[in-house]
C-alpha cells in the first residue's frame, strides 16, 4: 500500500491491526504525514491505537484512542467511535480501574442508543459484562451478556454474535451450570462462520468446553479438547488463548496426579502468561507449581514459587480490594438500561431472529431450571452451593462477618400423613414465601432440599442473624395455617444459626447450623439456636 490509503486499504488495515499489530505499525510508518481530512486522520489514528494495545502498549494506546474520541465526539463523526471507546475501556478494564471502564462502555451503550448502533450496544453489554466479571459478579454478567445476545439475536451475522455466546458460556460455567454452558457454547461453535478470528474464537469455545467438561470430572475429554484448542492457538499465534489452555490442560493433569507434565504445561502458560504480561495468569501458575514442588518433595523450588506466590497473591488481594463499582455508575447503568429496553421494544423481529430467539429462550430455560427448585420457586441446592462460596469469597475480601441459618419444619411428615402431600406442598410454598417477604434484598434463600431452607445474610453477625432467625420463627408461627387447609393446626419451624469464624469453609459453616438445628429439634422444637448463648424460646 503506497501515497494515500483507500478506504478499503483503511478496512483492511483495521482487521490487521489486531492479527499483525507490528506489521500494521510498519505501513502506517511513513503514511501519518500528510494528511488530508479530519475524518482520515480519525481513521488512521484509530488504526494506529488498536496497533499498540494489541501490542500491549496501553499508555501510547490510551493516548492516541482518547484523543480520537474526542476529535470524533466534537465532530459528530460516528464512524468508529464505539471501535475506539470499546477498546479504551477494555484498556481501563486491563488496569483494573473498574469504574472508568464502566464509565467508558456506558457512553459506548449512550452512543448506541442514540444512533440505533447494533454494533455499539453489542460491544457495550460485552463490556460491562465483562466487567462484572471481573469483580466475580457472575449474575450480572450474565444478565449484561444476554442482553448482548439480545441484540445478536436481530444481527446473527454480526462477528460480536459468536463473542456474546462464548461469553455468556463462560459466566454460565463461573455459575457451575454446566449444561446450559455447553448448549450455549455450542451455539457459539455455530456461529464461528461470523467471526472475523474463527481460530481465535474457537480456541476460546474448545477451552471452555474442556473447562466444562473437567468440572464434570471428564478428565481425558476434557484434555482432548485443551489440545485442539492450543492447536487452533498456535495456528494464530494467540499467546492469551496459549496461556489459558496450558493453564486449565495442567490442572486436569493434576488432579489424574500427572505432576511431570503438569509441570510443563505451567511452564509453557507462565511463557505466554510473560509474553502478555498478565499477573493473573501468572499468578495461578505460581499457585499449582507450589503445590505440585511441595507434594512432590522439592522443597526448593516449592519454596521460590511459593515467594513468587505470596507477592502476586498480594497484588492481586490489593487489586480485588480495590474493584467495586461506584453507585453513580451503577445508577447511570440502570438508567440507560431502561432506555435500552424501551428501544428492543421498538426493534423489527426477523424471521431468523425469532429462531435464534429460540435458541436464547431455550438457554433461559435451562439456566433457570439448573437453578430453581420447581415447587417453592426457590433457589436450589445447587444455586445454594455456589453462592456460598462466592459469598464467603466476598467476605474475606471486605473483611466483613457472614452468618447462615437452616431452617426445618416441625413435624412436617404428619401434615402429610394428616392432610395429603398436595396440602403438605402447599405449606412449602408458603414457608418459603413468608422466609423471603421476611428477608431483605440482598440475602438469599434457598430450598436445602425436602423440608429444610437455607438462608444466607451477607455483612450479618451472629446477633443480627439469630434476629432474622426469630422474625421468621414469628412469622411462620402466626400465620393463619387454617387458610391453606381448614383443620390445620399452627406450624412451627426449628432454626440454627451460625456465623463465619475466620477462614472457616463453607461445609463446616453448613453443618455447624445443621447441628444447632438438629439441637434445637432435641430442645422442643419451635426455637432458634445461634452458636453461643443467644438462643430464643417460643413465647
Ligand atoms: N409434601 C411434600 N413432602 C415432602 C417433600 N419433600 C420431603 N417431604 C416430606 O417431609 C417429611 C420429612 O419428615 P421427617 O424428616 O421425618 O421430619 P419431620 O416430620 O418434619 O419431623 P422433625 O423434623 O423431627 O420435626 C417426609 O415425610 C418427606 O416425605 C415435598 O416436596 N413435598
Amino acid at each position: 500500500m503506497k501515497g494515500i490509503f483507500s478506504p478499503s486499504d483503511l478496512d483492511q488495515l483495521l482487521l490487521q491491526s489486531s492479527r499483525d499489530p507490528q506489521g500494521t505499525l510498519n505501513t502506517l510508518r511513513g503514511h501519518l504525514q500528510p494528511l488530508h481530512s479530519i475524518e482520515y486522520k480519525n481513521k488512521i489514528n484509530t488504526i494506529h491505537g488498536l496497533a499498540l494495545a494489541n501490542l500491549w502498549k496501553y499508555d501510547a494506546a490510551e493516548k492516541i484512542l482518547n484523543r480520537t474520541a474526542k476529535s470524533l465526539s466534537k465532530l459528530g463523526m460516528t464512524f468508529g467511535l464505539a471501535l475506539v471507546l470499546d477498546e479504551l475501556a477494555a484498556i481501563y478494564l486491563i488496569r483494573g480501574d473498574i469504574n472508568q471502564a464502566m464509565m467508558t462502555w456506558l457512553n459506548c451503550l449512550r452512543f448506541g442508543i442514540q444512533h440505533k448502533d447494533h454494533t455499539a450496544i453489542m460491544r457495550a453489554h460485552l463490556g460491562i459484562g465483562k466487567t462484572y466479571y471481573g469483580i466475580y459478579d457472575f449474575n450480572n454478567a450474565k444478565r449484561h451478556h444476554l442482553a448482548a445476545i439480545d441484540v445478536a439475536c436481530m444481527q446473527p451475522e454480526n462477528p460480536l454474535s459468536c463473542e456474546a455466546y462464548v461469553c455468556l458460556g463462560v459466566d454460565l460455567i463461573k455459575l457451575a451450570q454446566f449444561e446450559s454452558a455447553y448448549a450455549t457454547l455450542s451455539i457459539a461453535k455455530s456461529l464461528l462462520y461470523c467471526t472475523q478470528y474463527p481460530n481465535r474464537s474457537g480456541c476460546e469455545i474448545e477451552i471452555y468446553f474442556g473447562m466444562t467438561l473437567a468440572a464434570q470430572d471428564q478428565i481425558n475429554l476434557a484434555i482432548d479438547k485443551f489440545n485442539s484448542a492450543i492447536e487452533l492457538a498456535t495456528q494464530d499465534h494467540y499467546s492469551w488463548g496459549l496461556a489459558l489452555a496450558h493453564l486449565e490442560k495442567a490442572k486436569s493433569l493434576l488432579t489424574i496426579k500427572n505432576h511431570q507434565q503438569a509441570i510443563d504445561e505451567l511452564s509453557k502458560a507462565e511463557h505466554y502468561a510473560d509474553l502478555i504480561n498478565s499477573s493473573l495468569f501468572r499468578y495461578q501458575c505460581y499457585e499449582m507449581q507450589y503445590q505440585i514442588f511441595k507434594d512432590t518433595g522439592d522443597y526448593e523450588l516449592a519454596l521460590e514459587r511459593m515467594q513468587l506466590f505470596t507477592q502476586s497473591a498480594l497484588h492481586k488481594l490489593d487489586r480485588d480490594q480495590k474493584i467495586r463499582p461506584s453507585s453513580t455508575v451503577i445508577k447511570l447503568l440502570n438508567r440507560l438500561q431502561e432506555q435500552l429496553n424501551f428501544e428492543h421494544s421498538k426493534m423489527e423481529n426477523t424471521e431468523l431472529a425469532s429462531r435464534l430467539k429460540n435458541h436464547q429462550a431455550l438457554i433461559r430455560q435451562l439456566t433457570e431450571r439448573a437453578e430453581t427448585d420447581p415447587l417453592t420457586g426457590l433457589f436450589n441446592r445447587r444455586a445454594l452451593d455456589h453462592r456460598l462460596e462466592r459469598e464467603i469469597e466476598l467476605s474475606d475480601i471486605q473483611q466483613q462477618p457472614f452468618s447462615l441459618l437452616m431452617l426445618d419444619i416441625d413435624h412436617f411428615k404428619s401434615i402429610n400423613d394428616v392432610h395429603s402431600h398436595q396440602i403438605g406442598d402447599k405449606v412449602l410454598i408458603q414457608i418459603a414465601l413468608i422466609i423471603v417477604s421476611t428477608c431483605r434484598q440482598g440475602e438469599f434463600v434457598a430450598r436445602y432440599g425436602g423440608e429444610e431452607f437455607t438462608v444466607l445474610l451477607p455483612s450479618a453477625t451472629l446477633e443480627a442473624a439469630c434476629n432474622v432467625a426469630e422474625r421468621i420463627r414469628l412469622n411462620i408461627a402466626e400465620f393463619d395455617w387454617s387458610s391453606i387447609k381448614k383443620g390445620l393446626n399452627p406450624i412451627t419451624v426449628s432454626i440454627g444459626a451460625s456465623c463465619r469464624q475466620t477462614a472457616e469453609a463453607a461445609e463446616s459453616l453448613l453443618s455447624r447450623a445443621d447441628a444447632l438445628l438438629y439441637q434445637a429439634k432435641h430442645a422442643g422444637r419451635n426455637r432458634v439456636l445461634g452458636d453461643h448463648p443467644q438462643a430464643t424460646t417460643p413465647h
